[in-house]
């Protein structure tokens, strides 16, 4: 397949690729999920549930790995690590948790609501789903043995945060040579919107490349007409 892509086209083969699904859970896309209750603007997070649906309907139907990624710790946060850990002191779930103490133990923990995935994208089977504990989806994860022994070289990324942990696993991708391309569409940032036109910028300059969901369907999908559910 031909992707066209910025700075320039790439030739993807479905059997080589594979889609990474960064974060989609409630605690990211939802009212009342940690980042809503620590203050951020989720009212563009919303928009891109449905288009990271069409990717995944188009990946799966060209053979296209779907993997999802979770980011949390264990219900006492001993994944999260103490204060001996820059984690602790920068994690605004964590931060938000001990500024609230009513929140405690809610945010972020594997078998609560905020750490589940949203409802409009579940798994299907075929799909992996694997945990995270830091931004870099790469870091003490099963994601690079998981790519390494499907023969997976290139990754299409869509999620939240474009600018937090979809940047820093791309990064990371790229330095364990892996191809990366951001769906700048089905991706969405935490902050001023200009933190997405950055890590747009450094994907294109520096990373990887840039796409979009219309391009993406277009060139893994059945028919180049195939519609995108808003
Ligand atoms: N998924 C993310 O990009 N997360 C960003 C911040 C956090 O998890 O605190």
């Amino acid at each position: 397949m031909t992707l066209p892509a910025r700075p320039e086209a790439l030739r993807l083969s479905p059997a080589e690729t594979a889609v990474v699904v960064i974060d989609m859970q409630n605690a990211y896309a939802s009212p009342g999920g940690y980042v809503d209750l620590a203050g951020f603007d989720i009212s563009g997070a919303a928009g891109v549930i449905g288009k990271i649906a069409t990717v995944l309907d188009t990946a799966r139907a060209a053979g296209v790995q779907v993997i999802f990624l979770q980011n949390g710790w264990d219900p006492d946060y001993a994944e999260a690590g103490g204060p001996g850990s820059p984690n602790w002191h920068k994690s605004n779930a964590l931060k938000t948790m001990r500024d609230r103490p009513e929140l405690a133990g809610t945010l972020l923990a594997r078998g609560g609501w905020d750490y589940e995935l949203v409802d409009a994208l579940k798994p299907r089977p075929g799909d992996i789903s694997l945990h995270k504990t830091r931004y870099s989806a790469f870091f003490n994860s099963q994601l690079d043995s998981t790519l390494r022994a499907r023969g997976i070289r290139n990754i299409v990324f869509v999620g939240i945060a474009s600018n937090v942990c979809v940047e820093s696993t791309l990064r990371d991708g790229f330095h364990l040579e892996y191809f990366g391309v951001m769906l700048e569409d089905a991706t969405h940032h935490l902050g001023p919107e200009a933190m997405h036109r950055a890590t747009i910028y450094n994907v294109e300059k520096f990373f990887g490349w840039v796409s979009t969901v219309a391009d993406f369907c277009g060139a893994f999908g059945q028919s180049p007409s195939q519609p995108v559910r808003e």
